[in-house]
């Protein structure tokens, strides 16, 4: 089984102390860190571009987890990479050919994610999977941290944790949305070995990150 690690989402940090926010996800025992980058177009709210993850990289060694909620999204990437992206994650309906897309992340040294929405299905993506390291399970529709998550894409990660299995390839699942201390044992036995977490990291227990982290991580 794969370890679980833990991707706090940074949409739900005080903007105006991202710097030491980050610094307590890292204390915290955060894996990576997971910036929701929003176009206003793709999805229905702006977030942060290229140079506040450029701003933010010298001060973390951990991965940052780039999820691009932007379309059209090839021309962009590049500049992600440059900012200090370890992981760039994309959605099939947001590049013309998402192949290309792919090798294009590849080719900057950089690991590959694709997300899926609640209603986007596998095989947008299953001739691609041995290309992938990552498949982000959205559990709401993006756009907004706090929202409500929905059991029903359960199935999907149980569906590709199986082709997985089948193909003997390797890749993360992730899964991101209203993620709680009810719900994440239900997502790791689904399969899904990442948990996204905004609210739940930065909102419960008074924001006691270390502990919101680790009741999260124990299943
Ligand atoms: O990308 C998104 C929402 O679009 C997520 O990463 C959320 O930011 C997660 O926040 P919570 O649902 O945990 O509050």
């Amino acid at each position: 089984m794969k370890k679980i690690q833990i991707s706090p989402s940074i949409l739900s940090a005080d903007f105006s102390q991202l710097r030491n926010e980050i610094k307590r996800l890292e204390e915290g025992g955060a894996d990576m860190i997971h910036v929701d980058v929003m176009d206003g177009h793709f999805v229905p709210n702006l977030t942060m571009g290229p140079p506040i993850i450029k701003s933010l990289r010298k001060f973390t060694k951990l991965p940052f987890d780039v999820h691009l909620m932007i379309s059209p999204v090839h021309k962009y990437i590049k500049d992600y990479a440059d900012a200090g992206a370890d992981i760039i994650t994309i959605h099939p309906e947001a590049t013309e050919n998402l192949a290309v897309s792919i090798d294009h992340i590849k080719s900057l040294g950089k690991k590959v994610g694709v997300s899926l929405n609640p209603e986007s299905k596998i095989n947008l993506i299953t001739d691609l999977l041995n290309q992938i390291d990552l498949v982000l399970i959205m559990s709401v529709n993006p756009g907004f941290g706090g929202q409500k998550f929905m059991p029903e894409v359960l199935e999907k990660i149980k569906e590709l944790k199986k082709i997985r299995d089948q193909k003997n390839i390797d890749f993360d699942i992730e899964i991101d949305g209203g993620i709680n201390f009810d719900n994440n044992k239900l997502a790791i036995e689904a399969g899904a070995n990442i948990l996204v977490s905004g609210t739940t990291i930065f909102k419960n227990n008074n924001g006691d990150i270390k502990k919101n982290i680790d009741l999260l991580k124990s299943s």
